[in-house]
């Protein structure tokens, strides 16, 4: 089984970390694959570019075997579909490996306005994550793909190559991105927010606002 897990990662944060380590442990997967996105198709610009959000990515995993990154994404041009990454990977796969893409609520509510949407249960299974404050509005398509198609637990993944919708509350940390991003601004540190190293980068990038001589 093969498990993507996608995100802008503007900076990545342990929320996401932890989140990856969860779905490992639930699907029961010795790699969890972190998708940055390079052009992000559904908001404005980055705080940090590609490859900056990239490296701090790398930084952040690179003492945890079961986490890795895949940078397809930041080697394909223009905007990052998601459906364009499932065809590649379902390319590479074959028809017969299970493809699962993990999403939290708060990305997948908006899933009926994401391109090519209603080709990608063809092409994966979808878990979906539970977030704190992120219901999928009633009558969504959203809602409706995990009432159709509902998996009744992570076995079901494996027994076919996509399709399935599975739902799944983990415990999550309440961190995100957009509050590091405006500590930083505000010149206050994100300190066990996020990982040392990344942090530590930040600094001498001097993204975010950082101030590359600032307190760590
Ligand atoms: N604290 C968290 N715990 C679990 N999942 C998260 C958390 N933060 C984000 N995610 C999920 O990770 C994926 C990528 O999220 P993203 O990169 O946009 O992070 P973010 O912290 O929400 O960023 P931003 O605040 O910039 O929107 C999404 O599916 C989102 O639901
Ligand atoms: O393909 C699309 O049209 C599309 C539209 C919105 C979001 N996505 C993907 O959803 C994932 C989570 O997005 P985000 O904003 O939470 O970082 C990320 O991998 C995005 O590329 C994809």
């Amino acid at each position: 089984m093969h498990v993507i897990y996608g995100g802008t990662f503007d900076p990545i944060h342990h929320g996401h970390l932890r989140l990856a380590l969860e779905i490992a442990d639930a699907l029961s997967v010795t790699k969890v694959h972190l998708v940055p996105c390079h052009i992000p198709p559904h908001r404005g610009s980055t705080g940090a570019s590609s490859e900056q959000r990239l490296e701090l990515i790398r930084m952040a995993i690179e003492d945890e075997p079961r986490l890795r990154v895949d940078d397809r994404e930041l080697r394909r041009a223009g905007a990052s579909y998601t459906a364009d990454t499932l065809r590649q990977l379902r390319q590479e796969l074959g028809p017969d490996e299970p493809l699962v893409m993990v999403v939290g609520t708060d990305a997948f509510a908006a899933f009926d306005r994401w391109r090519e949407w209603a080709d990608m249960p063809g092409l994966a299974h979808i878990v979906v994550v539970k977030r704190p404050g992120a219901d999928l509005p009633v009558g969504s398509e959203a809602a409706r793909l995990v009432r159709e198609r509902r998996a009744d637990g992570p076995e079901a993944l494996s027994s076919a190559p996509c399709g399935a919708v599975l739902e799944l509350d983990p415990p999550l940390l309440d961190i995100s991105a957009t509050g590091i991003r405006q500590r930083i601004a505000d010149g206050r540190s994100p300190r066990y927010l996020t990982p040392d190293s990344v942090w530590q980068r930040i600094q001498a990038l001097g993204l975010y606002g950082a101030c590359p001589a600032g307190n760590f």
